[in-house]
């Protein structure tokens, strides 16, 4: 059974100019243990479908869906109340920009601890415990004292590392991880990914990588959806996404790559939904 199952995603925003459709009838399935990559361009709607699962969407979004399930529960039909139990502790996000998504007036250990004291209840000594270890998990050197750290006095690295300490605090079955590492610098990026990679094996986590950049599905992803101005263009599991593409777009893309360039210059993609058809099996609500 699908750890999260999505059929037939829309969100619509109320605009100045009218309703802006910003995710068309998007329908996605995670395993546990699964990495679902979503690729695509800047405005191709992968953040806001995350930000409608977690419910952290303005009040000018309107959200509606076939089918919203989180293991075995339907989360369409929860109370907000429910829902807040659920995100934070059995499903996580990070974001793009790490030093912006902490509060700049509170400690990272505080932060941290605050995730504790509201999911698990912990009393003070093992919230401080459990901030230790889960600096150390992922990897910030002198833990005990970092904690009294205000994000400020850390680089992007350390505090994407305390987003993801944060994120893992309550051992999430599901992590969602919206372009972690384009905010850092290039050798900071590979780290990051690679300690996601590593986390998300050690706990045996599903981990949804949105991301542009197809290096990064390249290198973390089993299955790849393809989204392109709020539809998906096509699924297909990693190997066959690179080797045979099944949409236009898709091709469009991985023809975009640097390493694929023939000429002088790089193919520019043509922008206009009309030219671009999704992979026959791209619609459907179950994955091909
Ligand atoms: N609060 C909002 N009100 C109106 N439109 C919005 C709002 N939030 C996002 N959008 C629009 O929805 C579309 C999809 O945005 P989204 O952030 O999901 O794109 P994305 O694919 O994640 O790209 P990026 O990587 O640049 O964030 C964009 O056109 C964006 O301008």
């Amino acid at each position: 059974m699908a750890l999260l199952d999505i059929r037939n995603l829309v969100v619509e925003f109320d605009t100045a100019a009218g309703p802006f459709r910003a995710v068309d009838g998007v329908s996605l399935q995670v395993d546990p243990r699964e990495v679902l990559a979503i690729v695509g361009e800047s405005g191709s709607g992968k953040s806001v479908s995350m930000l409608a699962v977690m419910g952290l969407l303005p009040w000018t979004a309107k959200v509606s869906a076939e089918r919203m399930v989180f293991d075995g529960r339907d989360m369409m039909a929860m109370s907000a109340g429910e829902r807040r139990r659920i995100i934070g502790k059995e499903i996580a996000m990070i974001f793009q920009e790490p030093i912006a998504s902490l509060n700049p007036c509170f400690t990272v250990g505080f932060q941290i601890e605050e995730v504790l004291r509201f999911h698990l209840g912990l009393d003070k000594k093992s919230r401080r415990d459990r901030a230790v270890e889960l600096l150390t998990q992922v990897g910030i050197p002198d833990p005990a004292a970092r904690l009294n750290a205000f994000p400020h006095q850390m680089s992007g690295g350390q505090c994407q590392r305390v987003m993801i300490a944060m994120a893992l605090a309550c051992n999430p079955k599901l992590l969602i991880a919206d372009e972690p590492t384009t905010a850092l610098d290039v050798t900071i990026q590979k780290q990051i990914l690679d300690l996601l990679m590593q986390l998300q094996a050690e706990h045996g986590m599903a981990l949804i990588m949105i991301t542009h950049n197809m290096g990064v599905v390249a290198e973390t992803a089993d299955r790849v959806i393809v989204q392109y101005k709020g539809r998906k263009m096509e699924e297909a599991d990693v190997l066959s996404l690179f080797e045979n593409p099944q949409s236009n777009y898709t091709r469009a893309l991985l023809s975009a790559l640097p390493e694929n360039a023939t000429g002088d210059r790089l193919p520019t993609i043509a922008g206009l939904m009309e030219d671009f058809t999704p992979a026959p099996s791209a619609g459907e609500g179950a994955r091909p």
